[in-house]
């Protein structure tokens, strides 16, 4: 696997490394070895998936607070989707700044998300489905959300007009 620090501190885009032949390929997505040696934290105690129908759908910008803070790994496996997260962390030397990548099922490019950082995507085709793997199990009264347009941030979906849940809309802006 190949491990690429992003600008936002400790997330990182992690890609495969193929064992292609004529049949395919064949890449390790996981590595709990390779993760520790990168200061990854690979002990996922949850999976999940979603699927989004239409171009434009946006999720987010998700958290969960202290104590059930949660390490993430985002992948696509089927479609497109432009991932975003957001540093939330008044500590971290990029608090407040956002990163964005296009995730896929053809570029198996995964993106890693450490605690304290607001994660979002928008789909980029028809139908698109994610796989999550999170370290912290799913604590309800642990969510929270950042409004995907506050101005404070800025992010630069690359489609307007999104699909967007009542509750995403309904998110706060950031104080
Ligand atoms: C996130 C989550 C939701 N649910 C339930 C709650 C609700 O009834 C239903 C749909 O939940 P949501 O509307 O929160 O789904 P969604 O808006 O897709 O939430 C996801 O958004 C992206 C951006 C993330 O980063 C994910 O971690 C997650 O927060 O699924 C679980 O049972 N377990 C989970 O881990």
């Amino acid at each position: 696997m190949k491990f690429t620090a992003t600008p936002i501190a400790g997330a990182f885009v992690v890609e495969i490394e193929p064992h292609a032949d004529a049949r395919g390929l064949f890449a390790r997505t996981v590595c709990d070895d390779e993760f520790a040696r990168h200061g990854l934290n690979a002990r996922f105690v949850q999976q999940s998936i979603s699927r989004s129908v239409g171009r434009g759908v946006l999720r987010g910008m998700h958290f969960q607070a202290a104590p059930h803070e949660e390490e993430k790994l985002v992948r696509v496996t089927g479609g497109a989707i432009w991932d975003a997260i957001l540093d939330l962390r008044p500590a971290s030397p990029s608090f407040r700044q956002w990163f964005g990548i296009e995730l896929s099922s053809h570029n198996h490019a995964a993106l890693y998300i450490p605690k304290g950082v607001a994660h979002g995507f928008q789909t980029l085709t028809d139908s698109a489905e994610v796989l999550y793997q999170m370290t912290a199990p799913y604590t309800p009264a642990a969510e929270r959300g950042v409004l995907w347009s506050d101005p404070a941030f800025g992010i630069a979906w690359p489609l307007a007009d999104p699909i967007v849940s009542a509750r995403d809309q309904s998110h706060p802006l950031w104080q």
